[in-house]
């Protein structure tokens, strides 16, 4: 498979509304997020708001434009990598701390450690059939002088100006995003605000605001799959999930030099574009600001933290996950419902 990137970083409409084209329909409705320049105002209320917004020229991570395959595996060193590697296109994500506690559970990905000139040799010996691999590697200090310098480059100033302006806290990572032609991260939420800046390729996000937490049936959070949706967008079991057929989202396309402001809570599925080669992106993950005080009523995403919260605490004093459905189901059913 071909290790090149596809690249214009300043992508003409032309390239997204062919790639619109392609996309694969799934039952739900969307409708597209908005695409701004970073001095629009409608940019500042739509992140005061927590929705989220495609954010151009910010050039916060041109410095990175040439991080293709052949200057990664050149630059970056020889530390071994995070790769995950699965037979499908589709890569589940899961705590391993929590594994111990479901040694049964079946894990169609796997976590590999490699260098990045192992990963570049698998992707380019790839055929049809073989294991589809996909590296999530955070930014440290392993990496290469001349990776450090494009880093020292990024547009620190347009992003810490942000951070501050919203009273987020502190960027906890930056993760490095290396994907093979069509991968998929399911749907899932983050605990962290996230500017998520597209390198080389493209990628399309659907994204489903915090209140559709009853459409998409996270994983217990004591779960390895903690945060991530259990209904299969390919093959929705309707049955189990009821409440997948109201599901409304938000989509948006991302090109080489794009930002999503992906806010804390929201809910995204991410799909590097089918043949469009491979895709490298670079996410900014902040810690979310405290409340000032509390405004009622809640928002959606205060009660999705107030549920983990209850979650968690009913696990801990419990101390057998496998009593915990029990407990809850005799708390609401035929009370509350
Ligand atoms: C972690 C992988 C994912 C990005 C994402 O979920 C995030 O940045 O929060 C993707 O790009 O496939
Ligand atoms: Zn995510």
């Amino acid at each position: 498979m071909a290790t090149s990137v596809e690249r214009s970083p300043e992508s003409g409409e032309d390239a997204y509304s062919t790639i619109r084209g392609e996309l694969k329909q799934y039952s739900f409705q969307t409708e597209p997020v908005p695409r701004l320049h970073h001095l629009d105002p409608r940019v500042e209320a739509l992140m005061r708001a927590e929705k989220p917004v495609v954010i151009t020229d910010t050039n916060l991570v041109k410095s990175a434009f040439h991080w293709d395959a052949d200057y990664l595996s050149s630059n970056i060193g020889s530390a071994k990598q995070t790769v995950y590697s699965s037979y499908k296109n589709k890569f589940l994500y899961y705590d391993d701390k929590k594994l111990p506690q479901f040694p049964d559970l079946q894990l169609a990905t796997k976590h590999e450690e490699m260098t990045f000139k192992e990963f570049t040799e698998k992707v380019k010996n790839h055929k049809k059939g073989d294991k589809i691999y996909y590296l999530q590697q955070a930014l440290n200090d392993s990496v290469g002088k001349s990776l450090v310098l494009d880093f020292i480059k990024f547009n620190w100033s347009w992003a810490t100006e942000q951070q501050k302006k919203y009273k987020w806290g502190a960027l906890t990572s930056n993760l490095l995003l290396v994907g093979m032609d069509g991968v998929i991260t399911p749907a899932h939420y983050d605990e962290q605000q996230n500017f998520f800046a597209q390198i080389g390729g493209f990628k399309r996000f659907l994204l489903f605001d915090p209140s559709m937490f009853e459409c998409l049936y996270p994983y217990p959070v004591y779960h390895p799959h903690d945060r991530q949706s259990q209904v299969d967008f390919d093959n929705p079991d309707h049955e189990r999930f009821p409440n997948f057929r109201n599901l409304y989202g938000q989509e948006a396309i991302v090109g080489p030099g794009d930002v999503l402001y992906l806010p804390i809570y929201w809910w995204h599925q991410v799909e590097s574009v089918p043949n469009h080669g491979m895709t490298v992106s670079v996410n900014f993950w902040y810690k979310s600001g405290t409340e000032e005080k509390i405004v009622y009523p809640l928002k959606p995403q205060q009660k999705v933290a107030m549920m983990r919260n209850i979650e968690k605490m009913v696990t801990s004093a419990i101390n057998n996950h496998e009593e915990v459905p029990h407990l809850l189901k005799t708390m609401v059913l035929g009370r509350y419902t």
